[in-house]
Protein backbone atom coordinates (compact mmCIF):
# COMPACT_ATOMS: atom_id res chain seq x y z
CA UNK A 1 0.00 0.00 0.00
CA UNK A 2 1.52 3.53 -1.13
CA UNK A 3 0.86 5.46 1.99
CA UNK A 4 1.31 9.62 1.09
CA UNK A 5 3.43 11.29 3.31
CA UNK A 6 3.83 15.08 4.06
CA UNK A 7 6.74 17.22 5.57
CA UNK A 8 5.80 20.67 7.34
CA UNK A 9 9.06 22.56 8.13
CA UNK A 10 7.65 25.06 10.46
CA UNK A 11 7.10 26.72 14.40
CA UNK A 12 5.71 24.90 17.08
CA UNK A 13 2.41 26.27 19.14
CA UNK A 14 2.05 25.28 22.95
CA UNK A 15 -1.32 25.95 22.49
CA UNK A 16 -1.75 23.38 19.90
CA UNK A 17 -4.19 25.19 17.01
CA UNK A 18 -1.62 26.59 14.69
CA UNK A 19 2.16 25.83 13.48
CA UNK A 20 2.76 22.19 13.27
CA UNK A 21 0.46 21.10 15.20
CA UNK A 22 -2.35 22.05 13.68
CA UNK A 23 -0.34 21.07 10.46
CA UNK A 24 0.32 17.27 11.71
CA UNK A 25 -3.02 17.03 12.86
CA UNK A 26 -4.92 18.11 9.38
CA UNK A 27 -2.51 15.98 7.37
CA UNK A 28 -3.42 12.82 10.02
CA UNK A 29 -7.30 13.74 9.19
CA UNK A 30 -7.08 13.60 5.97
CA UNK A 31 -4.56 10.20 5.99
CA UNK A 32 -1.90 11.12 5.32
CA UNK A 33 0.67 10.54 7.16
CA UNK A 34 2.98 13.68 9.04
CA UNK A 35 6.56 14.65 9.48
CA UNK A 36 8.17 17.98 10.93
CA UNK A 37 11.41 20.25 11.10
CA UNK A 38 10.69 22.59 13.74
CA UNK A 39 12.40 26.43 12.77
CA UNK A 40 11.37 27.52 16.13
CA UNK A 41 9.25 27.07 19.45
CA UNK A 42 6.15 29.28 20.57
CA UNK A 43 5.30 29.54 23.80
CA UNK A 44 1.34 30.35 22.90
CA UNK A 45 -1.89 30.15 23.95
CA UNK A 46 -5.19 31.46 22.40
CA UNK A 47 -4.21 34.60 24.39
CA UNK A 48 -1.51 35.65 22.48
CA UNK A 49 1.88 34.05 21.81
CA UNK A 50 4.24 34.46 25.31
CA UNK A 51 7.28 33.79 23.92
CA UNK A 52 9.54 32.59 20.97
CA UNK A 53 12.51 30.51 20.34
CA UNK A 54 14.29 29.40 17.17
CA UNK A 55 16.26 26.85 16.63
CA UNK A 56 19.57 26.94 15.47
CA UNK A 57 19.85 26.77 11.80
CA UNK A 58 22.15 23.21 11.34
CA UNK A 59 19.36 21.70 13.29
CA UNK A 60 16.77 22.36 11.27
CA UNK A 61 18.37 20.96 8.17
CA UNK A 62 19.67 18.06 9.64
CA UNK A 63 15.81 17.18 10.47
CA UNK A 64 15.45 18.09 6.95
CA UNK A 65 18.11 15.74 5.88
CA UNK A 66 16.96 13.05 8.63
CA UNK A 67 13.27 13.19 6.74
CA UNK A 68 14.73 13.08 3.41
CA UNK A 69 17.24 10.14 4.28
CA UNK A 70 14.89 7.97 5.06
CA UNK A 71 10.99 8.70 4.77
CA UNK A 72 11.05 10.94 1.25
CA UNK A 73 7.87 12.89 1.54
CA UNK A 74 5.45 13.27 -1.35
CA UNK A 75 4.92 16.86 -0.29
CA UNK A 76 6.18 19.75 1.61
CA UNK A 77 4.84 23.09 3.19
CA UNK A 78 6.32 25.81 4.98
CA UNK A 79 5.06 27.65 8.04
CA UNK A 80 7.00 29.94 10.13
CA UNK A 81 10.27 30.39 9.12
CA UNK A 82 11.42 33.81 11.56
CA UNK A 83 14.75 34.84 10.01
CA UNK A 84 16.04 34.73 6.51
CA UNK A 85 18.97 32.40 7.91
CA UNK A 86 16.77 29.58 8.28
CA UNK A 87 15.09 30.81 4.93
CA UNK A 88 18.18 30.46 3.32
CA UNK A 89 18.27 27.01 4.07
CA UNK A 90 15.17 25.61 3.50
CA UNK A 91 15.55 27.42 -0.25
CA UNK A 92 18.98 25.46 0.42
CA UNK A 93 17.31 22.15 1.23
CA UNK A 94 14.32 22.19 -1.20
CA UNK A 95 16.77 22.58 -4.21
CA UNK A 96 18.75 19.76 -3.08
CA UNK A 97 15.97 17.78 -2.19
CA UNK A 98 14.21 18.40 -5.66
CA UNK A 99 11.15 19.12 -3.70
CA UNK A 100 8.67 19.77 -6.79
CA UNK A 101 5.07 20.06 -4.54
CA UNK A 102 6.24 22.63 -2.21
CA UNK A 103 3.87 24.97 -0.61
CA UNK A 104 4.94 28.06 1.65
CA UNK A 105 2.45 29.60 3.84
CA UNK A 106 4.32 32.60 4.33
CA UNK A 107 3.64 33.45 7.85
CA UNK A 108 4.49 36.44 9.39
CA UNK A 109 2.21 37.43 12.09
CA UNK A 110 -0.29 35.85 14.36
CA UNK A 111 -3.67 36.93 15.04
CA UNK A 112 -2.53 38.04 18.54
CA UNK A 113 -0.37 41.00 16.60
CA UNK A 114 2.79 38.55 17.74
CA UNK A 115 5.68 38.61 14.84
CA UNK A 116 6.52 35.23 13.39
CA UNK A 117 8.87 36.55 10.33
CA UNK A 118 11.74 39.06 11.17
CA UNK A 119 10.86 42.17 9.13
CA UNK A 120 14.17 41.80 6.81
CA UNK A 121 13.59 38.47 6.28
CA UNK A 122 10.45 38.99 3.78
CA UNK A 123 13.19 39.93 0.99
CA UNK A 124 14.77 36.25 1.58
CA UNK A 125 11.49 34.53 1.58
CA UNK A 126 10.57 36.40 -1.82
CA UNK A 127 13.43 35.88 -3.68
CA UNK A 128 14.50 32.49 -2.57
CA UNK A 129 11.59 30.56 -1.58
CA UNK A 130 8.43 31.74 -4.05
CA UNK A 131 10.48 30.68 -7.27
CA UNK A 132 10.49 27.45 -5.64
CA UNK A 133 6.90 27.07 -4.91
CA UNK A 134 4.82 24.78 -6.55
CA UNK A 135 2.03 26.80 -4.04
CA UNK A 136 2.09 29.77 -2.22
CA UNK A 137 -0.72 30.57 0.26
CA UNK A 138 -0.54 34.67 1.53
CA UNK A 139 -3.79 36.11 3.67
CA UNK A 140 -4.88 39.57 2.08
CA UNK A 141 -2.11 41.34 4.97
CA UNK A 142 0.98 39.09 3.81
CA UNK A 143 0.16 39.94 0.00
CA UNK A 144 -0.04 43.59 0.55
CA UNK A 145 3.54 43.34 2.33
CA UNK A 146 5.24 40.91 -0.34
CA UNK A 147 4.01 43.21 -3.02
CA UNK A 148 4.00 46.88 -1.30
CA UNK A 149 0.48 47.65 -2.19
CA UNK A 150 -2.57 47.85 0.02
CA UNK A 151 -5.36 45.71 -1.26
CA UNK A 152 -9.27 47.24 -0.65
CA UNK A 153 -10.88 44.84 -3.25
CA UNK A 154 -11.38 42.18 -5.27
CA UNK A 155 -9.41 43.49 -7.95
CA UNK A 156 -6.31 44.49 -6.01
CA UNK A 157 -6.02 41.04 -4.81
CA UNK A 158 -6.33 39.80 -8.49
CA UNK A 159 -3.09 42.57 -9.00
CA UNK A 160 -1.26 41.21 -5.98
CA UNK A 161 -2.03 37.71 -7.38
CA UNK A 162 -0.12 38.33 -10.73
CA UNK A 163 2.47 40.12 -9.33
CA UNK A 164 3.39 37.23 -6.72
CA UNK A 165 3.04 34.89 -9.24
CA UNK A 166 5.81 36.84 -11.27
CA UNK A 167 8.39 36.28 -8.12
CA UNK A 168 8.12 32.47 -9.45
CA UNK A 169 5.68 30.27 -7.95
CA UNK A 170 3.08 28.22 -9.86
CA UNK A 171 0.18 28.76 -8.05
CA UNK A 172 -1.07 31.77 -5.99
CA UNK A 173 -3.73 31.87 -3.69
CA UNK A 174 -4.81 35.08 -1.91
CA UNK A 175 -7.06 33.78 0.80
CA UNK A 176 -10.01 35.99 1.88
CA UNK A 177 -10.45 35.63 5.53
CA UNK A 178 -9.16 39.20 7.07
CA UNK A 179 -11.72 40.39 3.91
CA UNK A 180 -14.24 41.41 6.83
CA UNK A 181 -16.44 43.45 4.61
CA UNK A 182 -18.19 40.53 3.21
CA UNK A 183 -21.11 37.61 4.38
CA UNK A 184 -18.49 35.71 2.16
CA UNK A 185 -15.06 34.46 2.27
CA UNK A 186 -13.33 33.96 -1.41
CA UNK A 187 -10.08 32.52 -1.77
CA UNK A 188 -8.65 33.48 -4.83
CA UNK A 189 -6.65 30.72 -6.93
CA UNK A 190 -3.74 31.89 -9.73
CA UNK A 191 -2.10 29.90 -12.19
CA UNK A 192 -0.48 32.55 -13.96
CA UNK A 193 -3.04 32.44 -16.55
CA UNK A 194 -6.53 32.97 -14.60
CA UNK A 195 -8.03 33.19 -11.49
CA UNK A 196 -10.77 30.68 -9.90
CA UNK A 197 -12.69 31.67 -6.79
CA UNK A 198 -13.79 29.60 -4.02
CA UNK A 199 -16.13 31.03 -2.19
CA UNK A 200 -17.64 29.78 1.42
CA UNK A 201 -20.09 31.24 3.93
CA UNK A 202 -17.58 33.30 6.70
CA UNK A 203 -18.11 32.19 9.89
CA UNK A 204 -19.24 34.65 12.50
CA UNK A 205 -16.86 32.99 15.09
CA UNK A 206 -13.55 34.34 17.81
CA UNK A 207 -12.40 30.81 17.20
CA UNK A 208 -9.97 31.07 13.97
CA UNK A 209 -6.41 30.59 15.35
CA UNK A 210 -4.35 28.58 12.91
CA UNK A 211 -6.63 28.87 10.05
CA UNK A 212 -4.03 29.33 7.47
CA UNK A 213 -1.98 26.89 8.48
CA UNK A 214 -4.65 24.33 8.63
CA UNK A 215 -5.88 25.48 5.17
CA UNK A 216 -2.12 24.73 3.63
CA UNK A 217 -1.76 21.66 5.83
CA UNK A 218 -4.81 20.06 4.06
CA UNK A 219 -3.56 21.68 0.62
CA UNK A 220 -0.16 19.88 1.31
CA UNK A 221 -2.00 16.55 1.98
CA UNK A 222 -3.91 16.48 -1.30
CA UNK A 223 -1.15 17.21 -3.06
CA UNK A 224 0.55 14.36 -1.53
CA UNK A 225 -2.13 12.07 -2.36
CA UNK A 226 -1.25 13.09 -5.86
CA UNK A 227 -4.30 15.33 -6.39
CA UNK A 228 -4.05 18.83 -8.63
CA UNK A 229 -3.72 21.96 -6.78
CA UNK A 230 -7.15 23.23 -7.99
CA UNK A 231 -8.81 19.99 -6.26
CA UNK A 232 -6.80 20.38 -3.30
CA UNK A 233 -7.45 24.11 -2.69
CA UNK A 234 -10.77 23.01 -2.61
CA UNK A 235 -10.90 20.27 -0.09
CA UNK A 236 -8.23 22.59 1.91
CA UNK A 237 -11.52 25.21 1.43
CA UNK A 238 -13.89 22.58 2.38
CA UNK A 239 -11.70 21.38 5.41
CA UNK A 240 -11.20 24.62 7.03
CA UNK A 241 -15.10 25.63 6.72
CA UNK A 242 -15.89 22.69 8.57
CA UNK A 243 -12.74 23.23 11.44
CA UNK A 244 -14.55 27.06 11.40
CA UNK A 245 -18.18 26.12 11.18
CA UNK A 246 -17.77 23.31 14.39
CA UNK A 247 -15.85 25.37 17.10
CA UNK A 248 -14.75 23.41 19.97
CA UNK A 249 -14.88 26.59 21.75
CA UNK A 250 -11.86 25.80 24.17
CA UNK A 251 -8.98 28.40 25.98
CA UNK A 252 -10.35 32.07 27.11
CA UNK A 253 -9.33 34.33 23.90
CA UNK A 254 -8.97 33.05 20.21
CA UNK A 255 -9.38 29.51 20.18
CA UNK A 256 -8.41 26.65 17.71
CA UNK A 257 -10.44 25.29 14.61
CA UNK A 258 -12.12 21.88 15.11
CA UNK A 259 -9.61 19.82 13.08
CA UNK A 260 -11.72 16.46 13.44
CA UNK A 261 -15.14 18.17 11.73
CA UNK A 262 -14.56 17.74 8.43
CA UNK A 263 -14.27 13.82 9.01
CA UNK A 264 -16.84 13.87 10.84
CA UNK A 265 -19.25 15.58 8.51
CA UNK A 266 -17.95 13.24 5.65
CA UNK A 267 -18.09 10.24 7.41
CA UNK A 268 -15.54 7.80 8.33
CA UNK A 269 -13.56 7.76 4.96
CA UNK A 270 -12.34 10.85 3.50
N1 LIG B 1 -14.59 33.72 9.16
C1 LIG B 1 -14.29 32.80 8.22
N2 LIG B 1 -15.27 32.03 7.68
C2 LIG B 1 -14.98 31.08 6.75
N3 LIG B 1 -13.74 30.83 6.30
C3 LIG B 1 -12.72 31.56 6.81
C4 LIG B 1 -12.93 32.57 7.79
N4 LIG B 1 -11.74 33.12 8.12
C5 LIG B 1 -10.81 32.48 7.38
N5 LIG B 1 -11.39 31.55 6.58
C6 LIG B 1 -10.69 30.61 5.69
O1 LIG B 1 -9.55 30.16 6.38
C7 LIG B 1 -8.43 30.10 5.51
C8 LIG B 1 -7.35 31.05 6.04
O2 LIG B 1 -7.73 32.35 5.70
P1 LIG B 1 -7.13 33.72 6.24
O3 LIG B 1 -7.81 34.07 7.54
O4 LIG B 1 -7.26 34.70 5.14
O5 LIG B 1 -5.60 33.39 6.48
P2 LIG B 1 -4.67 33.38 7.78
O6 LIG B 1 -5.26 32.37 8.72
O7 LIG B 1 -3.34 33.00 7.22
O8 LIG B 1 -4.71 34.77 8.32
C9 LIG B 1 -8.96 30.46 4.12
O9 LIG B 1 -9.28 29.27 3.42
C10 LIG B 1 -10.20 31.28 4.41
O10 LIG B 1 -11.15 31.17 3.38
C1 LIG C 1 3.94 28.51 15.42
C2 LIG C 1 2.90 29.30 14.70
N1 LIG C 1 2.84 29.24 13.35
C3 LIG C 1 1.89 29.94 12.69
C4 LIG C 1 0.98 30.73 13.36
C5 LIG C 1 -0.05 31.53 12.60
O1 LIG C 1 -1.34 31.14 12.87
P1 LIG C 1 -2.53 32.22 13.00
O2 LIG C 1 -2.22 33.35 12.06
O3 LIG C 1 -3.74 31.51 12.56
O4 LIG C 1 -2.52 32.64 14.43
C6 LIG C 1 1.06 30.77 14.77
N2 LIG C 1 0.21 31.51 15.49
N3 LIG C 1 2.03 30.04 15.41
Amino acid sequence: MNIPKALTIAGSDSGGGAGIQADIKTFQELDVYGMSALTSVTAQNTLGVQGVHSLPVPFVAQQIESVFADLRPDAVKTGMLFSSEIIAEVARQAARHRIDKLVIDPVMIAKGGASLLQSEAVTALVQQLLPLALVVTPNIPEAEVMTGCPIHSLADRKEAAKRIHDYGPAYVIVKGGHDAGSDTVTDLVYDGRGFTELAGPRVDTVHSHGTGCTFSAALTAELAKGKDVLSAARTARDFVQAALTDALGIGGGQGPTNHWAYRRQKGVSV
